[in-house]
């Protein structure tokens, strides 16, 4: 692989009392990829991106993003997060909340015009956007924080699990959407428990009970587990195997 990792986790840990959620987990995404945390609930996946993120310290071990030791506020400018639980204004429309996060991004004018149409007709909120947010169900407001996340363009991406409650077809364009970020040099770091998800991603990081039990790509991971999906190679590494 060509080294030019843009986020680079080594040897970290994070406890919450004497409750250890991620267990000396060290990896690499590289530059202009896609890459999944795959596990399932309560695995660490959450913890594990906010550390990323900036948002939280780890208790051992150094986090790299673009170069810089995390938490680091230089850094968290050029991240983009969205996180499970929506940061949204309730008694702003959509399109407010679109514009007001719009312009803490820096952008104006036609461009920022231009990004939230794109973006409201991406997640299928072009109609309903002049409603209040506190008006709106639980699937749109998740369709709006992400629309929101993917406004400016960040050098990193990171989405914990941003297409819950999202129906397929939509979940679909919100992938291709993904794919054309990417495809313009935004490294992307996604959540999901979802197993068709996870083969949409370059490579994967399959993480159980705050352990990374396997990385690769979802052909090598299948290959090297002997499975024919995703589901299976997860039981094959998570189990009493290895
Ligand atoms: N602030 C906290 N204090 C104590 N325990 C925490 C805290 N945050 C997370 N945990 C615990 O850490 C573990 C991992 O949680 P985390 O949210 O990272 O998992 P996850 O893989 O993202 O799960 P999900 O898919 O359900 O969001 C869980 O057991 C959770 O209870």
């Amino acid at each position: 692989m060509t080294a030019n990792p843009c986020i680079q986790v080594e040897r970290v840990s994070k406890r919450f009392g004497k409750k250890v959620v991620i267990d000396d987990v060290s990896l690499e995404v590289q530059t202009g990829e896609i890459f999944g945390l795959l596990g399932p609930s309560g695995a660490g996946k959450t913890t594990l991106v906010r550390m990323i993120a900036g948002i939280d310290a780890a208790s051992e071990g150094t986090i790299r993003v673009l170069g810089v030791n995390m938490p680091n506020l230089g850094a968290m400018k050029r991240i983009g997060f969205m996180a499970q639980s929506d940061a949204l204004y309730g008694e702003l429309t959509a399109l407010e909340n679109m514009q007001f996060f719009a312009s803490i991004y820096g952008l104006r004018g036609k461009k920022q015009k231009e990004r939230i149409d794109d973006m409201l007709a991406l997640v299928n909120l072009t109609n309903d956007r002049k409603k209040l947010v506190h008006q709106y169900s639980g699937g749109m407001k998740r369709r709006l924080s992400l629309a929101i996340a993917l406004l400016h363009e960040p050098d990193v991406l990171i989405l914990d699990e941003p297409t819950v409650g999202i129906d397929p077809v939509l979940r679909q364009s919100i992938w291709a959407e993904l794919e054309r970020i990417r495809q313009r040099g935004t490294t992307i770091v996604v959540t999901t428990h979802v197993m068709d998800e996870a083969e949409k991603c370059g490579r994967l990081g399959m993480i159980r009970e705050g352990r990374l039990i396997a990385v690769g790509r979802p052909d090598e991971l299948k290959q090297e587990a002997g499975a024919e999906t995703i589901e299976q190679a997860f039981l094959t590494f998570g189990g009493v195997r290895r």
